[in-house]
């Protein structure tokens, strides 16, 4: 977390190139609150063409974003200086299912566009799971985690990896704070499939010039996904780290096809909140 008035070095790059412009706190500000982290990282890619530029800050998560730690504290002064015609960005995962946290950030700023990513919920809570796992190998099985009582095909909604999954019921509280115009979804399938499709739509939400597009990317074979050609820390192509993109646990069908049938009609409901199919199935 940045503090006004001590920017970090990732602030002092910024502001420096345009000192002479006006220096203000916070004029349009973007969350990503994705359901899964991804880190997108727009702002590493190139900047020749700033401004706009886009200001990122990566808070800890879970458990604590800004909203979350500084709420009752001044939020804008927490945030770092940031020139007019610059965008600053906070990613906090747990934010989407914060039930606190759209009112919080709508107190701060009704403006503020919001960016989820979200995938296909069976996935991502198998995906978390794995995650979990590698922390703490002596967790229960998945079933056991997932389901109250699998014959009965009762699933535990109170399991957080599952509870994430139910975009629906989370999207209904932030609707009561921010206009759908303001939230954009990123398909977590497609950020894999078309990366620059995907980050062509970011940039449009947000109103930037298509900076990124497929001439930043290239397919690593030994990673499995796509990877940045040449981000701007360092001349060489660069991947996300390895606890991007793990190999799954097995979980075996009839659990898959319980789970699935499970969200269906939440994934349905979201589909048309947001008026867009994102075919989970
Ligand atoms: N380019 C690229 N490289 C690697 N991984 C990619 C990429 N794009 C999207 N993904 C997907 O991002 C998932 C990991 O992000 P997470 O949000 O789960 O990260 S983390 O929770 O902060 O570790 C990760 O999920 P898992 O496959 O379950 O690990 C990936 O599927």
């Amino acid at each position: 977390m940045h503090k006004s008035g001590d920017p970090t070095p990732s602030c002092q790059r910024v502001l420096a190139d345009g000192a002479k412009r006006r220096i203000q706190k916070t004029p349009s500000c973007v969350l990503p609150l994705d359901a899964r982290p991804i880190n997108v990282e727009v702002s590493r890619l190139k900047s020749d063409q700033r401004p706009p530029s886009i200001l990122h800050i990566d808070t800890p998560s879970p458990p604590m974003g800004i909203f979350t730690l500084c709420f009752h504290l001044s939020f804008r002064g927490l945030m770092p200086r940031t020139l007019e015609s610059q965008i600053t960005m906070e990613k906090t995962p747990s934010y989407f299912v914060t039930k606190e946290t759209p009112h919080r950030i709508s107190a701060m700023s009704r403006d503020t566009k919001l960016i989820v990513v979200v995938r296909d919920p069976v996935t991502r809570a198998i995906s978390d799971y794995t995650q979990t796992l590698t922390k703490s190998p002596d967790l229960p099985s998945f079933q056991d985690l997932a389901f109250r009582n699998q014959s009965l095909g009762i699933v535990d909604t109170s399991w957080n990896a599952i509870r994430i999954g139910l975009y629906a019921l989370h999207l209904e509280n932030w609707l009561r704070y921010f206009p759908l115009a303001q939230i954009h979804f990123v398909s977590g399938e497609r950020l894999i499939t078309d990366p620059a499709g995907e980050l062509a739509r970011v940039q449009d939400f947000l109103g930037l010039k298509r900076i990124v597009t497929d001439k930043h990317f290239y397919f690593n074979r030994t990673k499995g996904f796509p990877c940045l050609k040449k981000p701007e820390s360092s001349g060489s192509p660069r991947c996300l780290g390895k606890s991007k993109g793990r190999t799954h646990v097995q979980i075996d069908r009839d659990a898959i096809e319980q789970l699935r049938d499970f969200y269906r009609p939440y994934n349905i409901k979201f589909y048309e909140m947001v008026g867009h199919d994102f075919k989970w199935e």
